[in-house]
């Protein structure tokens, strides 16, 4: 939703149409067997140039590594991952792979003869046992800007590919590609598959569970803390060791070696730690050994198991181990903090309540790509919507304002933040589908390999993501094998595609202006409950951002039992085929009642209204509206519809009274002013009593019916204020209470209302 679609853009159609040429002119060779590959000398030279290139380039331009990654990215035809037991495949070797092919039933044993480079993807050149060699390319692997590509794949790493993919890569070489984190399986020179030719010297053999321990603490010391958790393999009990003399050992080494019982806790405690750091909240919880028995657990479980539990959204468990901490070690200050936390993000959750003042502040000064707390959910359901699939449903009245979700994003991707921030930044891309023809430039390629690390490293998070909308994508009923989780990157980039909305950094930008148009909705996330609400161009609810957290609110009163609906995209409301074309990346065709009112309207009358609507532009185009000329039109305009605009609003009006607003604030016309504030909220659907002091004097003020919500809305509450302060000073009060309330809807709170109204409404009285 709101994701910057450029695919109707001849230009981005053009990369589109040459990439496919150039996959037709790949598949024409589909099982062939290459002849002409180049040799293993010939890769690594080639290789090795890239990489100088690369730095030389990067000492040239003075970029850093991170802002060289992926300008755009071709996201090939979906293939299902590998699902099969490594014990079930059979060893192929590169020179019987065939081109454009997935060797299913295959499995390749592959060793890295290069340090690996982080290009379109993490590459380094590989060769099996018969020194035969290939390029490789890992998508979607560890995408932590600190981590430096050497260590993903390091020289001499021994590997399988399960069910490898071979095919012409984009510079029209041959190579191996593995878009699945799950179909790549490291393996240790103990393996019994691994050739004796590929264990070199025997380091280290004497080293002991401490050794190891101590140098895992040196890694996390140094901040690397994925070597931590790594395994190396270089026990005593084994035959060769692969670990290079000047590399660190893990915690995970550690415990393969023969320890004391208590030395093993530590250690693995430690691990815990360093898994805490590299994001496998799983694992860490699963080292504090907490879940299965946390009374006599010790200090330091408690606390890290707290801080897992913490991250994984799971407060009140979190809660709970914080006090048994508490009562055991009352003197632990920092479960004490931790403890006031938690119970915050509690209160978050159970009564949706935010302290938004200390989130505007923070936003302020250095914006944090991510905001530390919690989701609250409404009163919502998720129930079957007829016709669409599910959708959310209220489950008791509410009020236009009032808060349906504050969600706190499952992955977000924030745009070229700057400050102190900007190293978890996204880079800007072009991401280019070949078999959805869909172009969208922003965070989305990014997206796609946070959620997919993200699913990787906690696999107890798949089952909420793997249920959102997929469309027609089959995936496989596979969640885990080998005891690692299964993840197929294809339908993780089908569910964003469906799911996944682009948002500006804060919707308080969008009403300062700060973002050019284009760029408003670069950065991109998943909220997982938002997703289940559906589409509608009379949408009942609003979203707003604040960071990463997305706030539904009611955009006007909505009664118990009721389905939520938003826009999916800000569309210009033209004709019906426009709007269509506007969700049809969704695969549906909206019914709501504005749709079926365009469909329905005699093509007579469509096209009168479409020739007024047209001179209507011009009008608006000119470098001086002509005011006279453009009432006219649309007073000619209204007259086109059948049905009042409270049952169906005329949203391709707004912004002509918009308009038309501004011209009168230019001329001074208050009256003018007011009629034409007023007639613009009418069209989007608001019924507004009292609004006309001279015509129906005696009638309160009030909002009868709350209309569309759009956030240009809030000016025309503006505009009403100074003219009413002109014309009808005691309605005042009543305008600045709608205007809060619309404020709210559109920005998500309303704390810095206050300074807003004093800025831009006072101050342009
Ligand atoms: C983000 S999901 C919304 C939740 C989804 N209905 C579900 O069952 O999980 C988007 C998908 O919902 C369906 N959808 C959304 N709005 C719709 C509408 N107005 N009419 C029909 N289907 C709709 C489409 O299948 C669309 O691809």
């Amino acid at each position: 939703m709101d994701v910057h679609d450029v695919s109707h853009l001849h230009g981005y159609m053009q990369m589109l149409a040459q990439q496919k040429k150039i996959l037709k002119a790949a598949y024409e060779h589909q099982g062939e067997r290459p002849e002409d590959r180049k040799s293993r000398r010939e890769l690594v030279n080639d290789f090795e140039m890239n990489c100088m290139d690369q730095q030389m380039h990067q000492l040239v331009t003075g970029t850093a590594p991170t802002e060289m990654r992926i300008g755009s990215s071709f996201l090939p035809p979906p293939y299902l991952p590998s699902i099969a037991p490594l014990e079930e495949l059979k060893q192929t070797f590169i020179n019987n792979l065939r081109l454009e092919t997935h060797h299913r039933g295959k499995y390749l044993l592959l060793r890295s003869i290069t340090p690996s480079n982080r290009m379109t993807a993490i590459m380094a050149v590989v060769e099996d046992e018969r020194e035969d060699a290939v390029m490789l390319q890992l998508y979607h692997q560890d995408d932590k800007r600190d981590r430096p590509a050497t260590s993903i794949l390091k020289q001499n790493d021994i590997i399988i590919v399960k069910e490898p993919y071979f095919k012409v890569m984009a510079d029209g070489e041959y190579g191996l590609r593995v878009d699945h984190v799950s179909d790549l399986v490291r393996i240790g020179p103990d393996d019994e598959r691994v050739p004796i030719q590929w264990t070199p010297r025997i380091l280290d053999l004497d080293k002991t569970a401490d050794d190891w321990k101590l140098e895992g603490n040196e890694a996390m010391r140094r901040q690397q803390y994925w070597v931590a958790v790594q395994k190396y393999w270089c026990t005593s009990s084994l035959k060769y060791s692969t670990v290079m003399a000047n590399s660190l050992g893990s915690y995970t080494t550690a415990l393969g070696c023969s320890a004391s019982f208590q030395e093993r806790k530590t250690v693995q405690l430690n691990r815990a730690l360093a898994y805490l750091k590299n994001g496998f909240f799983d694992a860490a919880l699963t080292d504090t050994e907490c879940l299965t028995s946390c009374s006599d657990a010790p200090e330091k479980a408690l606390y890290r198991a707290n801080q897992a539990l913490y991250e994984l959204g799971r407060f009140s468990e979190c809660q709970d181990i914080l006090k048994l901490l508490r009562k055991k070690y009352p003197n632990n200050d920092s479960a004490a903090m931790e403890l006031k936390r938690v119970r915050c993000r509690l209160g978050e959750q159970t009564n949706g309540i935010y302290d938004f003042k200390a989130i505007r502040e923070k936003m302020s000064k250095d914006p944090p790509p991510h905001l530390d707390h919690a989701t609250f959910i409404g009163p919502v359901t998720v129930k079957a919507s007829m016709g669409r699939g599910r959708g959310l449903f209220t489950t008791k009245a509410v009020k236009a304002g009032d808060l349906i979700l504050c969600e706190k994003a499952f992955a977000h991707c924030y745009a070229n933040t700057t400050g102190k921030h900007a190293a978890e930044s996204s880079g800007i891309g072009l991401l280019l589908n070949v078999y959805t023809n869909r172009v969208t430039i922003g965070t989305q390629s990014d997206l796609i390999t946070r959620i997919v690390q993200k699913l990787w490293r906690n696999p107890s998070l798949l089952p909420e993501f793997m249920a959102l909308h997929h469309g027609s994508y089959k995936p496989v009923d596979v969640i885990e094998v080998d005891g690692k989780p299964i993840i197929d990157t294809f339908l993780v980039e089908r569910i964003i595609s469906l799911n996944c909305f682009g948002c500006p950094i804060s919707s308080l930008d969008i009403l300062d202006l700060k973002a050019p148009e284009d760029e408003r909705y670069y950065s991109s996330g998943v909220w997982l409950k938002a997703s289940y609400i559906n589409h509608s161009c009379l949408s009942n609810v609003h979203r707003s951002f604040i960071g990463d957290l997305q706030l539904v609110r009611a955009a006007c009163d909505i009664p118990p039992n009721t389905e939520l609906t938003f826009w999916y995209r800000n569309a210009d409301f033209g004709s019906y085929e426009e709007t269509q074309k506007e969700v049809k990346n969704w695969g549906f065709e909206c019914g709501c009642p504005i749709c079926l009112d365009t469909k329905n309207t005699p093509k007579k009358v469509l096209k009168r209204r479409g020739a007024l609507r047209g001179d209507l532009k011009t009008a608006l185009d000119a470098s001086i509206l002509d005011v006279a000329k453009t009432e006219r039109l649309l007073a000619a305009i209204e007259l086109t519809y059948k049905f009042p605009p409270s049952e169906v609003p005329r949203l391709a009006l707004w912004v002509p009274y918009y308009r038309l607003m501004h011209a009168y604030v230019v001329e001074s016309q208050p009256v003018k002013l007011l009629a034409s504030a007023l007639k613009g909220l009418e069209c989007l659907g608001f019924v507004i009593k009292g609004a006309h002091p001279f015509q129906s004097p005696g009638t309160h003020f009030g909002v009868v019916q709350w209309g569309v919500m759009i956030d240009t809305v809030i000016e025309a509450w503006m505009h009403l204020w100074t003219t009413y302060l002109i014309l009808a000073p005691q309605l005042c009060q009543k305008v600045e209470e709608c205007m809060r309330v619309t404020y709210k809807i559109c920005l998500g709170e309303d704390v810095t209302f206050e300074e807003f109204f004093a800025s831009k409404v006072r101050r342009g009285m």
